[in-house]
């Protein structure tokens, strides 16, 4: 059984721009303050989901091709597992998911970037206003790890002022996958 994935950046669901839109979706505008992309308000947005939402963080998720990204992130919003064949990520893609946490709805605009080398540029393009960046790494496979300081040579422009979050240690629950959790 093999599975296809869509042409990425073409889909209806790309916004127009790096950054999230969240007083714009659906044509509301509301009366919130907006800094570097996160929604600061009293009242909700609406997502392009119909989901109520408070606040709003754009996150990558980047790493070498094959180490799993668009695995983790079909998982995360659908839960489930893309087995088969693999087939690579061509350029790039998003999903939102909303989640409560503490009674606060965190909407999450997750980036699904493609691995390979000749997307790179392209990729890098979109880490500008990204609050967090997810460093995905194959256990297995030690220059997809070496390949994280490549990878995040952008994040770490002294302009964009980014703090090393923490390493996420592979778990049973994550498989072959590792992860770097840069924040800011
Ligand atoms: N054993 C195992 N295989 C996995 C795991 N996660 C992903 N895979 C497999 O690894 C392959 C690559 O997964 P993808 O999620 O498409 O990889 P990617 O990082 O998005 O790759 P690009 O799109 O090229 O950047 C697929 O065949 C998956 O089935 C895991 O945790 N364990």
């Amino acid at each position: 059984m093999s599975r296809k994935k869509s042409q990425k950046s073409k889909g209806s669901n790309s916004p127009s721009s790096c950054g999230i839109p969240p007083a714009k979706e659906n044509g509301k505008v509301g009366s919130e303050a907006h800094t570097n992309g996160m929604v600061l308000s009293g009242r909700p947005s609406l997502s392009n989901s119909g989901e109520f939402y408070d606040i709003a963080f754009k996150v990558m998720l980047v790493g070498d091709s094959g180490v799993g990204k668009t695995c983790l992130l079909v998982r995360f919003k659908d839960g489930a597992f893309l087995a088969g064949s693999f087939i690579s990520t061509v350029g790039i893609d998003f999903r939102n998911k909303v989640l409560n946490v503490d009674g606060v709805k965190v909407k999450l605009q997750i980036w699904d970037t493609a691995g390979q080398e000749r997307f790179r540029s392209v990729t890098h393009a979109y880490y500008r206003d990204a609050h967090a960046l997810l460093l995905l790494y194959d256990v297995t496979n030690k220059s997809s790890f070496d390949n994280i300081q490549v990878t995040t040579a952008p994040w770490q422009d002294p302009k964009v002022q980014c703090h090393t979050a923490a390493i996420v240690k592979p778990s049973s629950m994550l498989g072959m996958l590792g992860m770097v959790v840069y924040y800011r």
